[in-house]
Parts: C-alpha cells; sequence; structure tokens
C-alpha cells in the first residue's frame, strides 16, 4: 500500500468542479414539486407586475396639484373595481389598499394623515409627496424581461413570483440519480441488531438526509461487505447513476480495497487524498459517465465533507449557475489552536453574528456530536495554527444554500 497522495483542499474542489458534466436532461414539472429544483430555462414575465396602477393605502386618491385643498368625495374604489376617470376640479376618490387608480389621479393620502374627513369631503394635506403610495403599472417588473435565468435554484420567493405570473409549470433539469453506499463488514442498519462489536450504519443516512435537504433526491443502494470481488461486481451495477457516493474503506487500512474496486470498473481518479483534517483519504473521479465521490468512513469526516466539497459539486451537476459556498464574516468568540500544515476545517456554532467555537476544536472524527452541537464551520489554510479570540473569520452556516457564484470562503 503506497501513502497517499494528497492534494491541497482548494485544489481537490477546483478539479473536480472542472471534471464533472452538468446534467443535461429536462422535465417540465408542476407548480407545487419545484421548490428545490433548477432552471433548465430563462422564465420571462408575462404580466406586468403590477398589472395596473394601484394604491397601497386606504385613504384618498386626488391630482398632487390639488393638495392643501379640502376636496369632494366623488367615488368610492374597491379592490377588483374597474373604475373610469371622473375627477372635476376640487375632486377625489376615495380608495382601498390594492384598488385600480383612474388616469386622473395621481397621488394617494393616507386616511389618517387627513386632518378632516366627513362622509362627503376630505382635507388633504399640504406637506404630500407627489406619487405618495402610488403603486405605478409595471413598477415591479415589466412584460418581456427576464424574471428568472436559465440555472437559477427554485426558493420559496421564485415560487411566489411565479404564481405571481401565473405560471403553472416550468422546465427544470432533471434530478441526479445519486447511488449512497456505506462499506465494512462492521455496519448493520438501524433497523437490525448490532451486537457489541458492530455499528450502526449512520453514514449513509446522514449523507441522504443532508441531499434532501438541499432538493437532491438520492437512493440509499445498500452496503458494501469487506470483500474485493463483491465490491467489483456491486459498483459494476451502479454505472447508469450520475454519482456514486460511498462512505469508508478509502484509507490505508488492509480492508480499503474500494478504489481498487473503482479502478477495476474504469475510474479515472481525479485525487486520492486530499490535505485536509478531516477529510485526508477522499477520493474522486470519473467512470466512464458516473462522478464518483468516495469520502472517508469516520461519520464526522464524511458528513462534513459531504456538506463541504460534494454539494457544491453535486449543485453544478444539478445544472445551478451559483454553486460555490457562501460565507459571512462573524467574529470568533475564544482563540483555538489547529495543527498548521493541512487545511483545517473548524466547527463551531454562530449565535448573534459570533463564532463559538466547537469543544475548544477538540474532538475526534469518528464522532457524531460536535457536528449537532454546530451550525457553521471555517477553513483555514495550510499556514494558520492559531485564531485568536476577537479575529474576524469567515463562517459558512450549515443553513445556508451553496449558491454563490464565486466566493472563497477560505481564510
Ligand atoms: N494508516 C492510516 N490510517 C488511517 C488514515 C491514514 O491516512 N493512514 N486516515 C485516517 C482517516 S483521516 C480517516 S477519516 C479514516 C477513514 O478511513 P476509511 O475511509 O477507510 O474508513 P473505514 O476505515 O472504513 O472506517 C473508518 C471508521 O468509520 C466507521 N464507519 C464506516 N462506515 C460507517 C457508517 N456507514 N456509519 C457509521 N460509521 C462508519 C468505521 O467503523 C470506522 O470506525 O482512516 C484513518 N486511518
Ligand atoms: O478524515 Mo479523517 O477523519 O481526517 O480524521
Amino acid at each position: 500500500m503506497t501513502k497517499l497522495d494528497v492534494l491541497a483542499f482548494k485544489e481537490a474542489g477546483k478539479r473536480a468542479q472542472e471534471a464533472c458534466q452538468t446534467i443535461q436532461a429536462t422535465e417540465t414539472v408542476l407548480i407545487n414539486a419545484l421548490l428545490n429544483r433548477v432552471l433548465a430555462e430563462d422564465i420571462i414575465v408575462q404580466k406586468n407586475l403590477p398589472s395596473f396602477d394601484n394604491s397601497a393605502m386606504d385613504g384618498f386618491a386626488f391630482k398632487y396639484a390639488e393638495r392643501g385643498q379640502t376636496l369632494k368625495i366623488k367615488a368610492t374604489i374597491f379592490a377588483g373595481d374597474r373604475p373610469e376617470a371622473q375627477l372635476d376640479e376640487g375632486e377625489c376618490y376615495k380608495i382601498m389598499t390594492g384598488a385600480q387608480v383612474p388616469s386622473d389621479a395621481d397621488t394617494i393620502v393616507p386616511i389618517e394623515e387627513c386632518p378632516s374627513v366627513t362622509e362627503t369631503e376630505v382635507t388633504i394635506p399640504e406637506d404630500i409627496r407627489q406619487g405618495n403610495a402610488f403603486r405605478p403599472k409595471g413598477e415591479e417588473q415589466r412584460e418581456g424581461n427576464v424574471l428568472f435565468s436559465k440555472g437559477e435554484f427554485i426558493t420559496p420567493a421564485h415560487i411566489a413570483l411565479l404564481s405571481a405570473q401565473g405560471i403553472m409549470a416550468a422546465q427544470v433539469y432533471k434530478q441526479l440519480q445519486i447511488a449512497v453506499l456505506s462499506t465494512g463488514d462492521e455496519i448493520r442498519e438501524p433497523w437490525e441488531q448490532a451486537s457489541e462489536d458492530e455499528i450502526y450504519n449512520a453514514n449513509a443516512f446522514a449523507i441522504t438526509s443532508l441531499l434532501e435537504k438541499y432538493g437532491f433526491a438520492p437512493t440509499y443502494a445498500g452496503s458494501i461487505p469487506d470483500d474485493l470481488d463483491h465490491t467489483v461486481a456491486l459498483i459494476g451495477k451502479l454505472k447508469s447513476y450520475d454519482v456514486v457516493i460511498t462512505t469508508g474503506g478509502i484509507s490505508m487500512g488492509d480492508a480499503d480495497f474500494l478504489e481498487e474496486a473503482f479502478i477495476r470498473n474504469g475510474l479515472e481518479p481525479l485525487f486520492h487524498g486530499v490535505n485536509v483534517k478531516p477529510g485526508r483519504p477522499t477520493m474522486m473521479g470519473v467512470m466512464s459517465d458516473t462522478f464518483v465521490m468516495a469520502m472517508p468512513g469516520n461519520p464526522l469526516t464524511a458528513m462534513v465533507n459531504t456538506f463541504l466539497l460534494s454539494l457544491p459539486i453535486l449543485f453544478k451537476m444539478q445544472g445551478s449557475s451559483r454553486h460555490t459556498h457562501d460565507f459571512v464574516y462573524a467574529k470568533n468568540t475564544k482563540a483555538f489552536k489547529m495543527r498548521p500544515g493541512r487545511s483545517n476545517i473548524v466547527l463551531g456554532k454562530m449565535e448573534n453574528g459570533e463564532f463559538h467555537v466547537t469543544r475548544n476544536n477538540k474532538y475526534g472524527s469518528g464522532m457524531l456530536t460536535p457536528i449537532v452541537e454546530s451550525n457553521a464551520l471555517a477553513i483555514f489554510n495550510e499556514e494558520i495554527s492559531t485564531v485568536g479570540e476577537e479575529k474576524v473569520i469567515k463562517v459558512i452556516c450549515f443553513d445556508t444554500l451553496p449558491l454563490s457564484q464565486a466566493s472563497t470562503p477560505i481564510n
């Protein structure tokens, strides 16, 4: 067994991003299932937003030139009415929020700002801005404009705008076919009975649920026993998948023959070994049309690196034009240390805009509890060994989408 030929963390991400292929297949999906999908077409504005001049307030619509006067209330306009222009000099409309403003009024005063109001008359204040509370047709979106571009990830806000346009369905990229596998004779499924000598499979469910959170639809394809021939045969059956993600069996142990099994199936490795803690044994490569991500078996490592390294690649493959992790700047609350000479991923909790390092950065890669105690991480370059109190650092929050175009989240 030879020593891993490690690649710098930044270079590993870059190499994988360059080698992966974006899915080409598309499908039309109804609006109720569009959340977290990626648009495969531009969406053009069909209907001006708003589509008619309307009032932002309950109040009175009048000609700006007549401000400061007492005006007769000519008509009352409700949302849904289709009013004609009918004002003579000295007249105004009583108007409700969202109701159409006729073409002979240009300013609206909210009812509570009028010095006097009766059933028939209203006094308009002198100090009002022209166009106050007036929402002109098309102020938000104009017919023919590009509303959303191909490659946009659909969030609830996108769904709101599509609905506001009367758009029922959109063309999106088909979901990547992702197979998730675990390895190891010691692994038992959570529905099985594990003895003291066995461990329950955490990685498969950690990874599938993590991916599902971001809109992917992975398939758990089972656990591979520590047997080369068996593994070669099983991997051979997964070539119809766009992505295969495995955990474990990738380091230097006698039972770590996953690389060999992939290579016998035609894998061209992009790298095996990343100069990062945790995540050193990570391997990625291309096997015909399948992108392979072989993550280390230690549960904390597998989960953190699937989030940090794999997610941006998957977003790119899924057609998302924004696929890099975004970061926030945060003040570190307590000094901590790390071993230099490799990139270090440090877990922490973001609270009130400050970074609180998890367990003084002292925890094992075989644990899971530190992830539950954290909601963010920070990555540090090889030369950094200490991070002082009060130091402002770049932090990636777990719950944000990798939707930046080109950020560099590494400190
Ligand atoms: N001589 C060396 N030994 C190790 C190195 C190294 O560079 N040289 N790297 C260490 C690092 S770092 C890691 S991380 C681990 C990763 O090794 P593998 O990817 O080969 O993983 P395994 O040995 O199969 O498992 C490691 C650990 O994780 C547990 N595990 C595996 N799968 C699951 C699962 N699905 N659910 C829960 N837990 C799982 C497994 O039982 C082991 O305890 O290697 C170091 N060694
Ligand atoms: O990737 Mo290992 O878990 O670095 O420690």
